[in-house]
């Protein structure tokens, strides 16, 4: 029903301008009367607007959208009829303007007082559809139907031959259907949609204050809420884009060499992006934050108008036109979806007649400067050899444009995003995939997490036992763990996964969730709590095995492994991996000399076992400064002390001197502490040696992360890194090179 008054609407302002223009006779007075009719019908915003958004809040929107949508109908039918009763055409032209004015100033009452109606009668989730059938009815389909409507009505009687009377011209007839169109919608909405008036308390309080009280609210509400802030911000940047492409296109058309028909095409095609970026957005970008969505379309949108001023071939211009608009439809849809559900009723209708006058009045200043600009500048032809390039001042005007844009879009992004420190590629791409990315737990981290990786009978359990022996021999705090089983729930999954009992066992994917299980109530049971306190936590296996083992022992897709495990830990890296490479063969012949008996996994083919051995690998070639690969062949003694010649300056960083030795002091002077790394570096037996107190000041560092993270240079890289390097779905798997190398001081990447 709201699609078929908008495309009224459309018609209408196709056809009041031609109607208009055919009142006279010379090019240019046609010129004018279409351009100044359809002015007149975008310039009441002005005049009327402040005070819309407060009817639609202040009164039953049920009423005020029948009454106006009456008015509308009178006004609007009366057009045709001024020339039957003999009106003369500066008449005909003058009753047409003065109706449209009126028509197009109570549409600025009617379209807040819907838009403020209609979350109330849809649920929230289904806002976004609701959406995009409204916008791609009212922006996508109906402006291109009633073109062709209009074209093919005219078409059709000049070819028929048959001469219609004076009062059922084709024009005539469509602004009839646009009279009727409002007939329709008013008795709709006041028969069929009566729960549409909207009565709450909230609202019924608010209309108690003065109208001017109420219009003030409405401004300092968008004031205040950054969302609605930012959503308003970028709406009317995405605008004044696509504003100023609709100015210089007929000029910018021309500067391809394509004249006329391109600019149509051009037309076209921002329309059909429009309606693409409408209907199918949604569905590409999946669950992705709409906040980040409404950002990222502005950005895509202006980055194509920018684009487009560097286009010097047709087909290129007509991608970057298909571009625009589908930046500009996601934009608009992610926007409005985002009002609707977010925008307290009481003050919806302001906020919504704020959205629409500006967007009007945007578009209006966009389209003129750009025709004013495009007509001064020169344009000169710019020779690149091969292909020639014009250089006009459209296209300058194109750069600047989408460039403004752009800066309106991370501005926008800016303001509301609601995953902050999360990365904005990795997140698109991994929504795009089905798997947005998680933000990261916060946490203050202040221990060192080290784990141990390698095939069965690699020797990681006793490199493990190993290490902690020697660093408690240190006096250090050390936690020793494994996956699976560490925790109680965990001994019953590993018991599920690997004892041979079980029958069959679990079927690969549920395979890879319980030991996801094991791993999310591991990290946050035991891992987490101890890295927080300081301690150095040594796991045998971690996320590493389920790559390899569920990854690429049983061919799961090795991305998807990724993304649970690290929705499991919350986005915990270790600081070191140590893999212990070994031969399967040796390997498992070694567990058989232990003579316990294969469990289910070590039970598996050989090529499995090679499988998992080259995963773990390419896992360490893709981060070598996380990991420390060593040959698991070489005696137990060696193998000891490079790990712990490699885990030395780790340890070091992560217990900075000074805050071992005066706790308060450290927490008092970050600066000073921050500024001594060297001699932290330098005095390790000092640190090492008072573990105790480094341990026992945790509520400190908790308290002040940033202090924490500028105390010293590697922890600070450690506890920034893990608190802002959430899940990585782009496959190389948790222990990604990301953010390694980028000690944020501040904790963000
Ligand atoms: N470097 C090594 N060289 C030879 N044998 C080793 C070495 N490290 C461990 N082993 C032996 O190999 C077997 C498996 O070691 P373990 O530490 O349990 O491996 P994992 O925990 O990786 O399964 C044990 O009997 C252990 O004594
Ligand atoms: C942690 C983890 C282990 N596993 C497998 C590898 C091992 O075969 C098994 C148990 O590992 P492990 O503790 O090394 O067993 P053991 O002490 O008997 O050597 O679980 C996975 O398949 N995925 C995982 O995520």
């Amino acid at each position: 029903m709201l699609g078929l008054a908008s495309f009224g609407d459309w018609i209408g302002l196709l056809a009041t301008g031609l109607f208009a223009s055919a009142q006279f006779d010379n090019s240019a007075a046609q010129g004018a009367a279409f351009g100044g009719t359809i002015a007149v019908r975008l310039l009441p915003a002005l005049l009327l607007g402040p005070i819309a958004g407060v009817f639609a809040d202040r009164f039953d929107r049920r009423y005020t959208m029948v009454i106006t949508d009456l008015i509308r109908f009178v006004f609007y039918g009366s057009i045709p009829l001024v020339p039957l009763f003999g009106g003369s055409a500066g008449l005909t032209v003058t009753w047409a303007t003065i109706a449209t004015f009126v028509g197009e100033t109570i549409t600025l009452i009617w379209i807040p007082a819907k838009e403020a109606a209609v979350p109330n009668l849809i649920p929230k989730s289904r806002i976004e559809i609701s959406n995009q059938l409204t916008l791609v009815t009212t922006y996508g389909i109906t402006p291109i139907l009633a073109a062709l409507g209009l074209s093919a009505l005219t078409a059709g009687v000049q070819h028929s031959g048959v001469t219609l009377p004076d009062w059922a011209q084709p024009v005539q007839l469509a602004l009839y259907l646009n009279a009727l169109s409002r007939l329709a919608t008013a008795l709709v909405v006041f028969f069929g949609i009566r729960e549409i008036g909207g009565k709450s308390a909230a609202r019924e309080q608010a209309a108690e204050q003065s109208m001017t009280r109420q219009f003030l609210d409405g401004w300092k509400y968008i004031g205040r809420t950054p969302l609605v802030r930012g959503l308003v911000l970028g709406i009317f940047g995405a605008f004044a884009a696509g504003g100023v492409v609709i100015g210089a296109a007929r000029t910018y058309a021309t500067s391809l060499g394509a004249g006329e028909a391109a600019f149509s095409l051009l037309f076209g095609v921002i329309f059909l992006g429009l309606a693409v970026g409408i209907g199918l957005g949604p569905m590409i970008v999946k669950e992705l934050s709409r906040r980040r969505w409404f950002g990222m379309s502005i950005v895509l949108s202006s980055g194509s108008v920018m684009f487009l001023g560097l286009a010097f071939h047709l087909s290129m211009a007509l991608l970057g036109a298909l571009l625009v608009g589908a930046g500009a439809g996601m934009a608009f849809l992610a926007g409005l979806t985002l009002l609707y559900g977010e925008v307290e009723d009481a003050v919806r209708g302001r906020v919504f007649a704020v959205v629409q006058i500006g967007v009007r009045m945007v578009l209006l200043l966009a389209i003129t400067l750009a025709g004013l600009l495009v007509g001064l500048g020169s344009s000169r032809q710019l020779d690149l050899g091969a292909v020639s390039v014009d250089v006009s001042s459209t296209r300058v005007l194109l750069l600047v444009a989408g460039a403004i844009g752009i800066w309106v879009g991370v501005g926008a992004f800016r303001q509301m995003d609601d995953k902050k420190g999360v990365p904005v590629l990795g997140d698109l791409f991994g929504s795009v995939r089905g798997r947005p990315l998680a933000p990261p737990e916060e946490f203050v981290r202040t221990g060192v997490f080290v784990v141990f990786e390698g095939g069965e009978g690699a020797g990681k359990s006793t490199q493990v036992n190993r290490l902690a022996d020697a660093l408690r021999a240190e006096g250090r705090d050390v936690v020793v763990t494994r996956e699976p089983g560490a925790t109680d729930i965990g001994s019953r999954i590993r018991a599920l996964v690997l004892d041979k009992e079980h029958g069959a066992g679990p079927s690969p994917r549920a395979e890879a969730l319980l030991y996801a299980a094991d791993r999310a109530h591991h990290v946050a049971t035991v891992v987490r709590p101890a890295l927080a306190r300081g301690a150095v936590v040594i796991s045998d296996r971690y996320v590493d095995s389920s790559l390899a083992y569920q990854g690429a022992g049983r061919t799961l897709p090795v991305q998807e492994i990724s993304w649970l495990s690290s929705w499991a830990t919350g986005g915990l890296k270790p600081d070191l991996v140590v893999l212990l490479d070994v031969d399967p063969g040796v390997g498992l012949s070694r567990v058989s000399a232990r003579g316990a008996g294969a469990d289910r996994l070590e039970s598996e083919s050989r090529g499995f076992h090679e499988r998992v051995r080259y995963a773990f690998l390419d896992l360490a070639a893709a981060d070598p400064k996380r990991y420390l690969v060593l040959d698991a062949a070489r005696p137990a003694e060696q193998i000891a002390a490079a790990v712990s010649e490699r885990l030395t300056p780790l340890l070091v960083a992560a217990t900075p001197a000074e805050s071992a030795a005066t706790p308060a002091e450290s927490a008092a002077t970050p600066a000073e502490s921050a500024a001594t790394p060297a001699e932290s570096a330098a005095t390790p037996a000092e640190s090492a040696a008072t573990p105790a107190e480094s341990a026992a000041t945790p509520p400190q560092s908790a308290a002040t992360p940033a202090q924490s993270a500028a105390t010293s240079g590697r922890s600070g890289a450690a506890s920034a890194e893990s608190a802002a390097t959430p899940v990585d779905p782009a496959g190389e798997g948790p222990v990604a090179p990301s953010g390694a190398e980028k000690p944020p001081v501040d904790g963000r990447p």
